[in-house]
């Protein structure tokens, strides 16, 4: 079970402070995120949604250090991002382009361990652990194109924990699978997460996917991106798709992000938008919601 380890002072262990990005453009300037400021305790598990163009992307290539920030810092275990860190994995949308056709899965997934000068004997017990956390042990010789995109995208998974990183960022990861194999992803994100107790940031834009697999949920406004709200999920740590999803208190609070994405749809365009109660806690209101039935995904672009 999930212990959600600490460093011991109550340290974050990432730390998005006052990031602000404005591109340079030939007709002047687009500042598409004004001012991010959140944390990542060692072991959380946290979502990201936010409307389309809310400075997502943006915001995940600067925690991953593949661009600079215009002001703002971010901080990884108390030093400051100004490349790509070691102690970070980054999981995309687009499993087809981030794995090479030419390797085997297991090629694949020891790539970075061999890059990063791993012995062969730690490299082999890497890889079998990460293929069995994944359920693929049993293909680590077939290609990438043999499998299908949801297997596909759990080799990405695979050799992203196979590296053993501090944070794992994933941007959409399954955007891109059908329904059923993105059901099974998620729960696979959650039992990954449970087993290693990686700290995981998650964009996605399905408020429904957000709810079910974070501890809080961060709203993002339209662009220039503030932070909406930062949302505890209190839900039963174990969490099943047809059980969680059925549950009251999943419903409110799905509820409630969706309304949040909707006033900052409304908000879009506005200079200064209201500022956000740190970590907010949704109050209960089970009387209002008992007996509805579970919704599927709502996507918020
Ligand atoms: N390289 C760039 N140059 C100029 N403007 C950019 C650039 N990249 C992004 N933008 C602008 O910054 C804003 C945020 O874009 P970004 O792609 O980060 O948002 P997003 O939330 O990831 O979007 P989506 O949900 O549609 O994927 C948008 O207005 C976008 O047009």
């Amino acid at each position: 079970m999930q212990s959600n380890p600490t460093d011991g002072q109550g340290q974050p262990l990432l730390s998005v402070r006052g990031i602000q990005k404005i591109y340079k453009v030939d007709a002047g300037e687009i500042e598409a995120v004004r001012n991010l400021t959140f944390d990542l305790r060692p072991g959380e598990l946290v979502c990201l949604v936010g409307p389309s163009g809310s400075g997502k992307t943006t915001l995940l290539k600067i925690i991953a250090g593949l661009m600079a920030p215009t002001s703002g810092e971010v901080v990884l275990a108390g030093k400051k991002v100004t490349e790509p860190p070691k102690d970070m994995a980054v999981v995309f949308q687009e499993y087809g382009r981030s794995l090479f056709p030419w390797m085997t899965v297991r090629g694949n997934v020891e790539l970075p361990l061999k890059n990063a000068g791993i012995a062969k004997a730690e490299r082999n017990k890497l890889v079998e652990e990460a293929l069995e956390a994944v359920g693929l042990a049993h293909v680590p010789t077939s290609y990438p194109w043999q499998l299908s995109g949801g297997m596909q995208q759990r080799v990405a998974i695979a050799r992203a924990v196979a590296y053993q990183p501090k944070v794992l960022l994933m941007d959409e990861p399954f955007a891109a699978v059908d329904a059923q194999t993105r059901a099974d992803l998620e729960d696979l994100v959650r039992s990954v997460w449970e087993k290693l107790g990686v700290t995981i940031l998650f964009v996605t834009h399905d408020i429904d996917e957000s709810v079910y697999l974070g501890e809080r949920v961060v709203v993002l406004s339209s662009s220039p991106t503030v932070v909406q709200e930062d949302i505890v999920i209190d839900l039963p740590e174990k969490r099943d798709q047809l059980t969680t999803r059925s549950l009251p208190r999943f419903v409110e609070l799905r509820n409630h992000v969706y309304e949040q994405i909707q006033i900052a749809k409304k908000n879009k365009g506005v200079a200064n938008p209201a500022p956000v109660d740190p970590r907010v806690t949704v109050p209960h209101a089970a009387a209002a919601v008992e007996g509805r039935p579970p919704a599927s995904g709502i996507d918020v672009s």
